[in-house]
Protein backbone atom coordinates (compact mmCIF):
# COMPACT_ATOMS: atom_id res chain seq x y z
CA UNK A 1 0.00 0.00 0.00
CA UNK A 2 2.82 2.37 0.73
CA UNK A 3 4.30 1.93 -2.54
CA UNK A 4 0.91 2.89 -4.25
CA UNK A 5 0.39 6.13 -2.01
CA UNK A 6 3.70 7.38 -4.03
CA UNK A 7 2.21 6.60 -7.14
CA UNK A 8 1.25 9.16 -10.20
CA UNK A 9 -2.74 8.16 -11.11
CA UNK A 10 -1.44 6.10 -14.28
CA UNK A 11 0.85 4.25 -12.59
CA UNK A 12 -1.41 3.49 -9.98
CA UNK A 13 -4.15 2.12 -12.91
CA UNK A 14 -1.16 -0.32 -14.12
CA UNK A 15 -0.09 -1.38 -10.92
CA UNK A 16 -3.82 -2.39 -10.25
CA UNK A 17 -4.04 -4.01 -13.79
CA UNK A 18 -1.09 -5.73 -13.41
CA UNK A 19 -2.20 -7.61 -9.61
CA UNK A 20 -5.64 -8.17 -11.22
CA UNK A 21 -4.07 -9.86 -14.64
CA UNK A 22 -1.55 -12.04 -12.00
CA UNK A 23 -4.48 -12.57 -9.68
CA UNK A 24 -6.34 -14.30 -13.13
CA UNK A 25 -3.99 -15.75 -14.75
CA UNK A 26 -4.20 -19.35 -14.86
CA UNK A 27 -0.33 -19.48 -15.41
CA UNK A 28 0.23 -18.00 -11.79
CA UNK A 29 1.17 -21.21 -10.98
CA UNK A 30 3.55 -22.30 -13.65
CA UNK A 31 6.75 -23.81 -13.15
CA UNK A 32 9.71 -24.74 -14.67
CA UNK A 33 10.62 -28.33 -14.67
CA UNK A 34 14.03 -28.99 -14.74
CA UNK A 35 15.08 -32.70 -15.69
CA UNK A 36 19.01 -34.00 -16.28
CA UNK A 37 19.15 -37.05 -18.39
CA UNK A 38 21.43 -38.96 -19.66
CA UNK A 39 21.05 -41.13 -22.98
CA UNK A 40 22.88 -44.39 -23.07
CA UNK A 41 22.56 -47.92 -24.38
CA UNK A 42 22.19 -50.58 -21.98
CA UNK A 43 21.30 -54.18 -21.96
CA UNK A 44 17.74 -54.83 -20.96
CA UNK A 45 15.17 -57.80 -21.58
CA UNK A 46 12.38 -55.68 -22.94
CA UNK A 47 10.25 -58.99 -24.14
CA UNK A 48 12.24 -61.26 -22.23
CA UNK A 49 15.03 -61.67 -24.57
CA UNK A 50 18.21 -59.55 -23.50
CA UNK A 51 18.94 -56.71 -26.04
CA UNK A 52 20.55 -53.56 -26.10
CA UNK A 53 18.09 -50.60 -25.52
CA UNK A 54 18.68 -46.70 -25.96
CA UNK A 55 17.48 -45.38 -22.09
CA UNK A 56 17.44 -42.41 -20.52
CA UNK A 57 19.07 -42.46 -16.87
CA UNK A 58 19.38 -46.29 -16.97
CA UNK A 59 15.51 -46.66 -17.36
CA UNK A 60 13.42 -48.00 -20.18
CA UNK A 61 11.25 -46.65 -21.38
CA UNK A 62 12.63 -43.08 -20.02
CA UNK A 63 11.42 -41.20 -16.99
CA UNK A 64 7.69 -40.00 -17.89
CA UNK A 65 7.53 -36.26 -18.14
CA UNK A 66 4.49 -34.54 -15.97
CA UNK A 67 4.11 -31.02 -15.82
CA UNK A 68 0.64 -27.99 -16.22
CA UNK A 69 -0.42 -26.49 -18.90
CA UNK A 70 1.60 -23.41 -18.71
CA UNK A 71 4.66 -24.65 -17.09
CA UNK A 72 8.07 -24.82 -18.69
CA UNK A 73 10.06 -27.72 -19.16
CA UNK A 74 13.92 -27.61 -19.27
CA UNK A 75 15.50 -30.50 -20.33
CA UNK A 76 19.69 -30.88 -20.02
CA UNK A 77 20.41 -33.83 -22.36
CA UNK A 78 23.77 -35.32 -22.23
CA UNK A 79 24.35 -38.09 -25.12
CA UNK A 80 26.55 -40.75 -23.44
CA UNK A 81 26.31 -42.92 -26.72
CA UNK A 82 29.34 -44.27 -27.18
CA UNK A 83 29.26 -43.54 -31.28
CA UNK A 84 26.20 -41.66 -32.32
CA UNK A 85 24.38 -38.22 -32.24
CA UNK A 86 21.37 -37.85 -30.58
CA UNK A 87 18.00 -35.79 -30.57
CA UNK A 88 14.98 -35.84 -28.52
CA UNK A 89 11.31 -34.45 -30.38
CA UNK A 90 8.49 -33.55 -28.16
CA UNK A 91 5.57 -35.08 -29.94
CA UNK A 92 2.79 -32.80 -30.01
CA UNK A 93 4.22 -29.95 -28.32
CA UNK A 94 4.03 -27.08 -30.93
CA UNK A 95 7.09 -25.29 -30.03
CA UNK A 96 6.06 -21.82 -30.30
CA UNK A 97 8.91 -19.02 -30.03
CA UNK A 98 10.77 -21.89 -29.35
CA UNK A 99 11.34 -23.89 -32.43
CA UNK A 100 14.79 -24.90 -32.11
CA UNK A 101 13.84 -26.62 -29.13
CA UNK A 102 11.87 -29.24 -31.57
CA UNK A 103 14.33 -31.87 -31.32
CA UNK A 104 14.68 -32.85 -35.14
CA UNK A 105 17.88 -33.55 -36.53
CA UNK A 106 19.11 -31.66 -39.44
CA UNK A 107 15.47 -29.55 -39.35
CA UNK A 108 15.91 -27.36 -36.11
CA UNK A 109 19.30 -28.70 -34.80
CA UNK A 110 22.29 -30.46 -35.07
CA UNK A 111 21.98 -33.95 -33.61
CA UNK A 112 24.15 -33.59 -30.25
CA UNK A 113 27.72 -35.07 -30.48
CA UNK A 114 28.55 -37.65 -27.92
CA UNK A 115 30.00 -36.77 -25.00
CA UNK A 116 28.00 -33.02 -25.76
CA UNK A 117 24.88 -31.65 -23.44
CA UNK A 118 21.85 -29.12 -25.09
CA UNK A 119 19.24 -27.75 -23.03
CA UNK A 120 15.79 -28.77 -24.39
CA UNK A 121 13.56 -25.72 -23.17
CA UNK A 122 10.34 -25.16 -24.23
CA UNK A 123 6.71 -24.48 -22.57
CA UNK A 124 3.41 -27.19 -22.64
CA UNK A 125 0.91 -25.03 -23.48
CA UNK A 126 -2.04 -26.81 -23.74
CA UNK A 127 -3.44 -30.11 -21.37
CA UNK A 128 -2.74 -33.24 -23.15
CA UNK A 129 -1.31 -36.96 -23.75
CA UNK A 130 1.82 -36.46 -25.18
CA UNK A 131 5.43 -38.26 -25.49
CA UNK A 132 8.94 -37.75 -26.79
CA UNK A 133 11.19 -39.81 -28.66
CA UNK A 134 14.69 -40.19 -30.42
CA UNK A 135 14.26 -37.97 -33.79
CA UNK A 136 17.92 -39.08 -34.97
CA UNK A 137 18.35 -41.88 -37.66
CA UNK A 138 16.04 -44.81 -36.33
CA UNK A 139 16.63 -44.05 -32.53
CA UNK A 140 12.91 -44.54 -31.82
CA UNK A 141 13.27 -48.21 -32.57
CA UNK A 142 16.48 -48.44 -30.29
CA UNK A 143 13.57 -47.55 -27.46
CA UNK A 144 14.90 -43.77 -26.99
CA UNK A 145 10.27 -42.58 -25.78
CA UNK A 146 8.63 -41.62 -22.92
CA UNK A 147 5.64 -40.26 -22.05
CA UNK A 148 4.98 -36.91 -21.59
CA UNK A 149 1.59 -35.69 -19.51
CA UNK A 150 0.07 -32.53 -19.68
CA UNK A 151 -2.39 -31.76 -16.86
CA UNK A 152 -4.77 -28.78 -16.95
CA UNK A 153 -3.32 -25.59 -15.19
CA UNK A 154 -3.72 -24.66 -11.26
CA UNK A 155 -7.47 -24.31 -10.90
CA UNK A 156 -8.64 -25.35 -13.97
CA UNK A 157 -10.99 -28.60 -14.51
CA UNK A 158 -10.97 -31.24 -17.22
CA UNK A 159 -14.22 -31.23 -18.89
CA UNK A 160 -14.94 -35.18 -17.44
CA UNK A 161 -14.50 -36.66 -14.28
CA UNK A 162 -12.51 -39.60 -13.40
CA UNK A 163 -11.34 -41.05 -10.02
CA UNK A 164 -8.26 -42.13 -10.78
CA UNK A 165 -5.64 -43.03 -14.46
CA UNK A 166 -3.33 -44.69 -15.80
CA UNK A 167 -0.65 -44.15 -18.34
CA UNK A 168 -0.49 -47.07 -21.43
CA UNK A 169 2.66 -46.61 -24.22
CA UNK A 170 2.79 -49.02 -26.37
CA UNK A 171 5.48 -49.65 -29.12
CA UNK A 172 6.63 -52.46 -31.06
CA UNK A 173 10.22 -54.29 -30.78
CA UNK A 174 12.67 -55.90 -33.35
CA UNK A 175 15.68 -58.58 -32.14
CA UNK A 176 17.85 -56.98 -34.34
CA UNK A 177 19.70 -53.63 -33.86
CA UNK A 178 18.10 -50.52 -35.23
CA UNK A 179 21.79 -50.15 -37.05
CA UNK A 180 21.21 -53.15 -38.80
CA UNK A 181 17.51 -52.48 -39.88
CA UNK A 182 19.31 -48.94 -41.41
CA UNK A 183 21.69 -50.98 -42.67
CA UNK A 184 18.97 -53.55 -44.46
CA UNK A 185 16.58 -50.49 -45.69
CA UNK A 186 19.46 -49.01 -47.24
CA UNK A 187 20.75 -52.22 -49.00
CA UNK A 188 20.96 -52.97 -52.68
CA UNK A 189 19.33 -55.62 -52.42
CA UNK A 190 16.51 -54.15 -50.10
CA UNK A 191 16.33 -55.80 -47.51
CA UNK A 192 12.90 -55.47 -45.28
CA UNK A 193 13.10 -55.32 -41.25
CA UNK A 194 9.63 -57.28 -41.63
CA UNK A 195 7.12 -57.44 -38.34
CA UNK A 196 8.16 -56.80 -34.97
CA UNK A 197 8.57 -59.70 -32.91
CA UNK A 198 6.80 -58.23 -30.02
CA UNK A 199 4.51 -55.54 -29.52
CA UNK A 200 5.40 -53.62 -25.90
CA UNK A 201 2.91 -52.14 -23.07
CA UNK A 202 5.20 -49.66 -21.31
CA UNK A 203 8.65 -51.09 -22.48
CA UNK A 204 7.11 -54.70 -21.32
CA UNK A 205 6.39 -57.81 -24.05
CA UNK A 206 6.57 -61.90 -23.53
CA UNK A 207 8.27 -62.66 -26.61
CA UNK A 208 8.73 -66.22 -25.56
CA UNK A 209 5.37 -67.15 -23.55
CA UNK A 210 1.79 -65.86 -23.25
CA UNK A 211 -0.13 -64.92 -20.25
CA UNK A 212 -2.79 -66.77 -22.01
CA UNK A 213 -1.48 -69.53 -22.82
CA UNK A 214 -3.65 -72.05 -21.33
CA UNK A 215 -6.83 -71.12 -23.62
CA UNK A 216 -4.71 -73.39 -25.97
CA UNK A 217 -5.02 -70.91 -29.26
CA UNK A 218 -1.33 -70.26 -29.37
CA UNK A 219 1.72 -72.05 -29.54
CA UNK A 220 3.56 -70.75 -26.69
CA UNK A 221 3.99 -71.89 -23.17
CA UNK A 222 2.60 -69.71 -20.42
CA UNK A 223 4.63 -67.21 -18.62
CA UNK A 224 6.44 -68.58 -15.28
CA UNK A 225 6.70 -64.89 -14.25
CA UNK A 226 7.10 -63.42 -10.66
CA UNK A 227 6.85 -60.12 -11.62
CA UNK A 228 9.60 -58.22 -10.29
CA UNK A 229 11.54 -59.04 -14.64
CA UNK A 230 12.05 -55.88 -16.47
CA UNK A 231 9.49 -57.74 -19.52
CA UNK A 232 6.31 -58.63 -16.13
CA UNK A 233 3.21 -56.95 -17.48
CA UNK A 234 2.14 -53.56 -15.93
CA UNK A 235 -0.93 -54.70 -14.14
CA UNK A 236 -3.39 -52.14 -13.50
CA UNK A 237 -4.81 -52.44 -10.55
CA UNK A 238 -8.53 -50.94 -9.87
CA UNK A 239 -11.39 -50.81 -7.50
CA UNK A 240 -15.03 -51.64 -8.59
CA UNK A 241 -17.62 -48.93 -9.63
CA UNK A 242 -15.17 -46.57 -10.61
CA UNK A 243 -14.20 -44.28 -13.73
CA UNK A 244 -10.49 -44.27 -14.61
CA UNK A 245 -9.17 -42.91 -17.68
CA UNK A 246 -6.52 -44.08 -19.83
CA UNK A 247 -3.84 -42.79 -21.59
CA UNK A 248 -2.50 -44.26 -24.30
CA UNK A 249 0.01 -43.42 -26.76
CA UNK A 250 1.63 -45.11 -29.77
CA UNK A 251 5.01 -44.57 -30.79
CA UNK A 252 5.81 -47.87 -32.63
CA UNK A 253 8.03 -48.26 -35.55
CA UNK A 254 5.76 -50.09 -37.88
CA UNK A 255 2.69 -51.57 -36.53
CA UNK A 256 -0.66 -50.25 -36.34
CA UNK A 257 -2.40 -51.42 -33.07
CA UNK A 258 -5.90 -51.93 -31.79
CA UNK A 259 -6.65 -51.99 -28.05
CA UNK A 260 -9.11 -53.43 -25.92
CA UNK A 261 -9.97 -53.85 -22.68
CA UNK A 262 -12.10 -57.35 -22.25
CA UNK A 263 -15.77 -56.92 -21.21
CA UNK A 264 -15.25 -53.34 -20.99
CA UNK A 265 -16.65 -50.12 -23.07
CA UNK A 266 -14.03 -47.18 -23.89
CA UNK A 267 -15.09 -43.67 -23.95
CA UNK A 268 -12.83 -41.73 -26.19
CA UNK A 269 -12.48 -38.17 -25.13
CA UNK A 270 -9.20 -37.26 -25.92
CA UNK A 271 -7.14 -37.39 -29.10
CA UNK A 272 -3.54 -35.78 -29.98
CA UNK A 273 -4.08 -33.03 -26.90
CA UNK A 274 -7.49 -32.34 -28.25
CA UNK A 275 -10.76 -33.33 -26.74
CA UNK A 276 -13.08 -35.02 -28.53
CA UNK A 277 -16.48 -35.34 -28.67
CA UNK A 278 -17.21 -38.62 -26.48
CA UNK A 279 -17.83 -41.78 -28.01
CA UNK A 280 -18.21 -45.40 -26.85
CA UNK A 281 -16.68 -48.26 -28.96
CA UNK A 282 -15.88 -51.46 -27.98
CA UNK A 283 -12.03 -51.56 -29.41
CA UNK A 284 -10.11 -48.61 -30.94
CA UNK A 285 -7.51 -48.53 -33.21
CA UNK A 286 -4.17 -46.38 -32.46
CA UNK A 287 -1.60 -45.57 -35.26
CA UNK A 288 2.18 -44.25 -34.67
CA UNK A 289 2.53 -40.69 -33.28
CA UNK A 290 -1.08 -40.39 -32.10
CA UNK A 291 -2.22 -40.60 -28.68
CA UNK A 292 -5.86 -40.72 -26.66
CA UNK A 293 -7.80 -40.79 -23.74
CA UNK A 294 -10.25 -42.97 -23.06
CA UNK A 295 -12.48 -43.22 -19.91
CA UNK A 296 -13.80 -46.96 -19.05
CA UNK A 297 -16.18 -47.47 -16.08
CA UNK A 298 -15.31 -50.71 -14.03
CA UNK A 299 -18.93 -51.87 -13.83
CA UNK A 300 -18.01 -55.63 -14.08
CA UNK A 301 -17.90 -58.67 -11.87
CA UNK A 302 -15.25 -57.29 -9.29
CA UNK A 303 -14.44 -61.14 -8.54
CA UNK A 304 -12.75 -61.57 -11.89
CA UNK A 305 -10.28 -59.96 -13.75
CA UNK A 306 -9.88 -59.15 -17.26
CA UNK A 307 -7.48 -58.98 -20.22
CA UNK A 308 -6.46 -55.65 -21.99
CA UNK A 309 -5.05 -56.51 -25.34
CA UNK A 310 -3.15 -54.74 -28.18
CA UNK A 311 -3.29 -56.27 -31.48
CA UNK A 312 -1.46 -55.45 -34.97
CA UNK A 313 -3.73 -53.88 -37.57
CA UNK A 314 -3.46 -53.47 -41.40
CA UNK A 315 -0.46 -55.42 -42.19
CA UNK A 316 -0.37 -59.45 -41.77
CA UNK A 317 -0.08 -59.85 -38.10
CA UNK A 318 3.33 -62.21 -37.26
CA UNK A 319 3.41 -60.64 -33.81
CA UNK A 320 1.28 -62.19 -31.55
CA UNK A 321 -1.13 -59.68 -29.04
CA UNK A 322 0.39 -57.94 -26.29
CA UNK A 323 -1.47 -58.77 -23.02
CA UNK A 324 -1.72 -57.08 -19.28
CA UNK A 325 -4.44 -57.72 -16.90
CA UNK A 326 -6.80 -55.13 -15.38
CA UNK A 327 -7.21 -56.36 -12.04
CA UNK A 328 -10.12 -55.93 -9.57
CA UNK A 329 -9.71 -55.43 -5.93
CA UNK A 330 -9.90 -57.05 -3.45
CA UNK A 331 -9.59 -59.88 -6.40
CA UNK A 332 -6.19 -61.40 -6.50
CA UNK A 333 -3.81 -59.90 -9.37
CA UNK A 334 -2.69 -63.56 -10.00
CA UNK A 335 -5.60 -64.71 -10.98
CA UNK A 336 -5.86 -64.75 -14.72
CA UNK A 337 -9.37 -63.85 -16.57
CA UNK A 338 -11.60 -66.66 -17.24
CA UNK A 339 -12.03 -66.20 -20.80
CA UNK A 340 -9.81 -65.66 -23.61
CA UNK A 341 -8.46 -62.53 -24.80
CA UNK A 342 -10.70 -59.91 -27.10
CA UNK A 343 -10.74 -61.22 -30.76
CA UNK A 344 -9.07 -58.52 -32.69
CA UNK A 345 -10.99 -57.29 -35.60
CA UNK A 346 -9.23 -58.65 -38.48
CA UNK A 347 -5.89 -57.11 -39.94
CA UNK A 348 -7.77 -55.89 -43.16
CA UNK A 349 -11.24 -55.06 -42.03
CA UNK A 350 -10.59 -51.41 -43.08
CA UNK A 351 -14.27 -50.52 -42.59
CA UNK A 352 -13.94 -50.84 -38.77
CA UNK A 353 -11.15 -48.95 -38.67
CA UNK A 354 -12.60 -45.90 -41.14
CA UNK A 355 -15.75 -46.30 -38.98
CA UNK A 356 -13.25 -45.40 -35.74
CA UNK A 357 -11.36 -42.67 -37.03
CA UNK A 358 -14.29 -40.80 -38.87
CA UNK A 359 -16.35 -41.42 -35.62
CA UNK A 360 -13.66 -38.25 -34.13
CA UNK A 361 -15.04 -35.17 -33.89
CA UNK A 362 -14.04 -32.19 -32.29
CA UNK A 363 -15.74 -31.43 -28.58
CA UNK A 364 -18.81 -29.26 -29.37
CA UNK A 365 -17.48 -25.46 -28.54
CA UNK A 366 -13.78 -26.08 -30.01
CA UNK A 367 -12.84 -23.85 -32.63
CA UNK A 368 -13.10 -24.37 -35.64
CA UNK A 369 -11.25 -24.40 -39.01
CA UNK A 370 -10.94 -21.07 -41.22
CA UNK A 371 -13.48 -21.69 -44.44
CA UNK A 372 -11.15 -20.92 -46.77
CA UNK A 373 -7.40 -21.77 -47.73
CA UNK A 374 -4.70 -19.64 -49.25
CA UNK A 375 -2.84 -22.27 -50.29
CA UNK A 376 -3.63 -26.36 -51.30
CA UNK A 377 -0.74 -28.73 -51.41
CA UNK A 378 -1.04 -32.37 -52.99
CA UNK A 379 1.06 -34.99 -51.70
CA UNK A 380 1.04 -38.10 -53.55
CA UNK A 381 2.45 -40.86 -51.58
CA UNK A 382 4.44 -43.66 -53.35
CA UNK A 383 6.68 -46.27 -53.01
CA UNK A 384 9.70 -46.13 -55.93
CA UNK A 385 12.97 -47.23 -56.82
CA UNK A 386 15.95 -44.91 -57.27
CA UNK A 387 18.92 -46.24 -58.87
CA UNK A 388 17.84 -49.91 -57.66
CA UNK A 389 17.43 -48.49 -53.92
CA UNK A 390 13.57 -49.07 -52.87
CA UNK A 391 12.35 -45.69 -51.48
CA UNK A 392 9.32 -44.12 -50.61
CA UNK A 393 8.99 -40.28 -52.53
CA UNK A 394 6.15 -38.05 -51.73
CA UNK A 395 5.36 -36.38 -55.46
CA UNK A 396 8.20 -38.50 -57.03
CA UNK A 397 10.67 -36.79 -54.49
CA UNK A 398 12.61 -38.96 -51.33
CA UNK A 399 13.47 -36.74 -48.55
CA UNK A 400 17.09 -37.08 -47.82
CA UNK A 401 18.18 -34.28 -45.06
CA UNK A 402 20.56 -31.68 -45.65
CA UNK A 403 23.77 -32.01 -43.49
CA UNK A 404 23.24 -28.23 -42.24
CA UNK A 405 19.61 -27.69 -40.04
CA UNK A 406 17.30 -25.92 -41.60
CA UNK A 407 16.33 -23.45 -39.04
CA UNK A 408 20.03 -22.07 -39.58
CA UNK A 409 20.48 -22.28 -43.56
CA UNK A 410 17.35 -20.56 -44.28
CA UNK A 411 17.34 -18.08 -41.15
CA UNK A 412 21.11 -17.19 -41.95
CA UNK A 413 20.67 -17.23 -45.91
CA UNK A 414 22.77 -19.81 -46.53
CA UNK A 415 22.13 -20.55 -50.02
CA UNK A 416 23.94 -23.70 -50.90
CA UNK A 417 22.96 -25.70 -47.60
CA UNK A 418 20.01 -27.35 -49.76
CA UNK A 419 18.40 -26.94 -52.80
CA UNK A 420 16.47 -23.98 -52.65
CA UNK A 421 13.89 -24.86 -55.41
CA UNK A 422 10.15 -25.20 -54.72
CA UNK A 423 9.01 -28.41 -54.17
CA UNK A 424 6.62 -30.21 -56.38
CA UNK A 425 3.02 -29.24 -54.98
CA UNK A 426 0.90 -31.74 -57.14
CA UNK A 427 1.41 -34.65 -59.41
CA UNK A 428 0.39 -35.34 -62.74
CA UNK A 429 -2.71 -35.36 -63.41
CA UNK A 430 -3.80 -38.54 -64.82
CA UNK A 431 -1.63 -40.92 -62.24
CA UNK A 432 -3.23 -43.99 -61.65
CA UNK A 433 -3.19 -44.57 -57.81
CA UNK A 434 -4.18 -48.02 -58.30
CA UNK A 435 -1.29 -49.09 -60.07
CA UNK A 436 2.44 -49.54 -58.92
CA UNK A 437 4.62 -46.34 -59.25
CA UNK A 438 5.36 -46.61 -63.34
CA UNK A 439 7.68 -43.45 -62.92
CA UNK A 440 11.08 -43.87 -63.53
CA UNK A 441 12.09 -40.31 -62.98
CA UNK A 442 11.53 -40.52 -59.22
CA UNK A 443 14.93 -38.12 -57.53
CA UNK A 444 16.20 -37.45 -54.11
CA UNK A 445 15.45 -34.14 -52.59
CA UNK A 446 15.42 -31.86 -49.96
CA UNK A 447 13.67 -28.61 -50.55
CA UNK A 448 11.21 -26.71 -48.29
CA UNK A 449 7.98 -25.72 -48.44
CA UNK A 450 7.52 -22.56 -47.62
CA UNK A 451 4.54 -21.03 -46.64
CA UNK A 452 3.26 -17.28 -45.59
CA UNK A 453 2.99 -16.59 -42.18
CA UNK A 454 -0.69 -16.89 -40.87
CA UNK A 455 -1.65 -18.36 -44.01
CA UNK A 456 -4.31 -21.22 -44.25
CA UNK A 457 -2.89 -23.99 -46.10
CA UNK A 458 -4.77 -27.80 -47.18
CA UNK A 459 -2.46 -30.75 -47.48
CA UNK A 460 -4.28 -33.17 -49.41
CA UNK A 461 -2.75 -36.45 -48.95
CA UNK A 462 -2.90 -39.15 -51.71
CA UNK A 463 -2.09 -42.58 -51.15
CA UNK A 464 -1.45 -44.69 -54.45
CA UNK A 465 -0.05 -48.78 -54.37
CA UNK A 466 3.07 -49.45 -53.15
CA UNK A 467 6.00 -51.41 -55.84
CA UNK A 468 4.14 -54.79 -55.56
CA UNK A 469 0.60 -55.08 -57.23
CA UNK A 470 -2.50 -54.70 -55.09
CA UNK A 471 -0.35 -53.21 -52.35
CA UNK A 472 -1.46 -50.09 -50.78
CA UNK A 473 -0.47 -49.53 -47.05
CA UNK A 474 -1.27 -47.63 -44.01
CA UNK A 475 0.59 -44.31 -43.48
CA UNK A 476 0.20 -41.50 -40.20
CA UNK A 477 1.19 -38.57 -41.03
CA UNK A 478 2.57 -36.47 -38.26
CA UNK A 479 2.75 -33.00 -39.04
CA UNK A 480 5.48 -30.92 -36.20
CA UNK A 481 4.38 -27.43 -34.59
CA UNK A 482 0.71 -27.44 -35.35
CA UNK A 483 -2.27 -29.01 -34.80
CA UNK A 484 -4.44 -29.62 -38.49
CA UNK A 485 -8.06 -30.20 -38.64
CA UNK A 486 -8.59 -33.36 -40.48
CA UNK A 487 -11.45 -32.29 -42.93
CA UNK A 488 -11.89 -35.50 -44.34
CA UNK A 489 -11.00 -39.13 -45.49
CA UNK A 490 -12.00 -40.18 -48.93
CA UNK A 491 -11.50 -43.58 -51.06
CA UNK A 492 -9.39 -43.35 -54.48
CA UNK A 493 -8.39 -40.25 -55.93
CA UNK A 494 -9.35 -36.58 -54.65
CA UNK A 495 -11.14 -34.47 -57.08
CA UNK A 496 -12.13 -31.28 -56.49
CA UNK A 497 -15.97 -32.62 -55.91
CA UNK A 498 -14.90 -34.32 -52.88
CA UNK A 499 -14.24 -31.00 -51.44
CA UNK A 500 -18.03 -30.76 -50.81
CA UNK A 501 -17.86 -33.16 -48.41
CA UNK A 502 -15.08 -31.81 -46.10
CA UNK A 503 -16.21 -31.35 -42.37
CA UNK A 504 -15.89 -27.70 -41.85
CA UNK A 505 -18.38 -27.76 -38.92
CA UNK A 506 -16.63 -29.86 -36.58
CA UNK A 507 -13.46 -31.66 -37.79
CA UNK A 508 -10.99 -32.62 -35.06
CA UNK A 509 -7.31 -30.81 -34.33
CA UNK A 510 -4.69 -33.41 -34.02
CA UNK A 511 -1.13 -33.40 -35.18
CA UNK A 512 -1.25 -36.97 -36.47
CA UNK A 513 -3.52 -38.66 -39.24
CA UNK A 514 -3.47 -41.83 -41.12
CA UNK A 515 -4.28 -42.28 -44.92
CA UNK A 516 -5.82 -45.36 -45.73
CA UNK A 517 -4.92 -47.70 -48.31
CA UNK A 518 -5.50 -46.19 -51.77
CA UNK A 519 -7.14 -43.11 -49.50
CA UNK A 520 -6.87 -39.91 -49.29
CA UNK A 521 -6.91 -37.14 -46.27
CA UNK A 522 -7.77 -33.87 -46.33
CA UNK A 523 -6.02 -31.67 -43.62
CA UNK A 524 -6.12 -27.81 -42.49
CA UNK A 525 -3.89 -25.83 -40.40
CA UNK A 526 -2.60 -22.26 -40.31
CA UNK A 527 0.95 -21.31 -40.72
CA UNK A 528 1.30 -19.51 -37.22
CA UNK A 529 4.25 -20.84 -36.08
CA UNK A 530 7.59 -19.38 -37.42
CA UNK A 531 9.91 -21.73 -37.87
CA UNK A 532 10.83 -25.18 -39.91
CA UNK A 533 8.70 -28.10 -39.36
CA UNK A 534 8.91 -31.88 -40.13
CA UNK A 535 5.82 -33.37 -41.49
CA UNK A 536 6.41 -37.18 -42.49
CA UNK A 537 5.30 -40.75 -42.08
CA UNK A 538 5.53 -41.69 -38.51
CA UNK A 539 6.44 -45.11 -39.86
CA UNK A 540 9.93 -45.07 -38.91
CA UNK A 541 11.81 -47.31 -41.67
CA UNK A 542 9.58 -45.15 -44.15
CA UNK A 543 10.82 -41.62 -43.01
CA UNK A 544 14.31 -43.66 -43.17
CA UNK A 545 13.45 -44.54 -46.83
CA UNK A 546 12.17 -40.94 -47.73
CA UNK A 547 8.81 -40.70 -46.50
CA UNK A 548 8.51 -37.07 -45.54
CA UNK A 549 8.87 -33.26 -46.29
CA UNK A 550 9.30 -29.89 -44.63
CA UNK A 551 7.31 -27.16 -44.13
CA UNK A 552 8.69 -23.62 -43.14
CA UNK A 553 6.94 -20.11 -42.01
CA UNK A 554 7.84 -16.99 -40.75
CA UNK A 555 12.01 -17.92 -40.30
CA UNK A 556 12.70 -14.39 -40.24
CA UNK A 557 10.60 -13.81 -37.20
CA UNK A 558 12.90 -16.43 -35.25
CA UNK A 559 15.10 -14.46 -32.97
CA UNK A 560 17.64 -16.12 -30.22
CA UNK A 561 18.20 -19.26 -31.67
CA UNK A 562 21.30 -20.67 -29.01
CA UNK A 563 24.14 -21.31 -30.85
CA UNK A 564 24.57 -24.44 -29.21
CA UNK A 565 21.79 -25.18 -31.68
CA UNK A 566 23.59 -24.96 -34.96
CA UNK A 567 26.84 -25.51 -34.99
CA UNK A 568 27.28 -28.00 -37.55
CA UNK A 569 27.41 -27.99 -40.69
CA UNK A 570 27.27 -24.39 -43.03
CA UNK A 571 26.00 -22.61 -39.51
CA UNK A 572 28.81 -24.06 -37.62
CA UNK A 573 31.54 -22.77 -40.26
CA UNK A 574 29.54 -19.62 -40.41
CA UNK A 575 30.04 -19.05 -36.79
CA UNK A 576 33.50 -20.03 -37.01
CA UNK A 577 34.41 -17.79 -39.96
CA UNK A 578 32.55 -14.89 -37.48
CA UNK A 579 34.82 -15.75 -34.37
CA UNK A 580 31.66 -16.15 -32.95
O1 LIG B 1 8.50 -50.06 -46.93
C1 LIG B 1 8.15 -51.23 -47.00
O2 LIG B 1 8.82 -52.19 -47.69
C2 LIG B 1 8.11 -53.43 -47.52
C3 LIG B 1 7.69 -53.97 -48.83
O3 LIG B 1 6.91 -53.03 -49.50
C4 LIG B 1 8.87 -54.30 -49.71
O4 LIG B 1 9.55 -55.38 -49.19
C5 LIG B 1 6.97 -53.07 -46.68
O5 LIG B 1 6.05 -53.92 -46.31
C6 LIG B 1 7.02 -51.77 -46.39
O6 LIG B 1 6.15 -51.14 -45.63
Amino acid sequence: MIGIINLSKRATTIFVFICVSLFHNPALGAKTRHFKWAVESMYWSPDCVENVVIGINGQFPGPTIRARAGDTIAVELTNKLHTEGVVIHWHGIRQFGTPWADGTASISQCAINPGETFLFRFKVDKAGTYFYHGHYGMQRSAGLYGSLIVDVAQGEKEPFHYDGEFNLLLSDWWHKSSQLQEVDLSSKPFRWIGEPQSLLINGRGQYNCSLAAHFGNSSSISCDLRGNEQCAPQILHVHPNKIYRLRVTSTTALASLNLAIGNHKLVVVEADGNYVEPFSVDDMDIYSGESYSILFTTDQDPSKNYWISLSVRGREPKTPQALTILNYSPTSASNLPTSPPPIAPLWNDYNHSKAFSTNILARTGSARPPTTYDRRVFLLNTQNHIDGYVKWAINNVSLVLPATPYLGSIKYGLKRAFDRRNPPENFPFDYDVTKPAPNPNSTYGNGVYTFSLNSTVDVILQNANALAPNVSEIHPWHLHGHDFWVLGYGEGKFTNEDERKFNLKDPPLRNTAVIFPYGWTALRFVANNPGVWAFHCHIEPHLHMGMGVVFAEGVDHVSKIPKEALTCGLTGKMFMNNKG
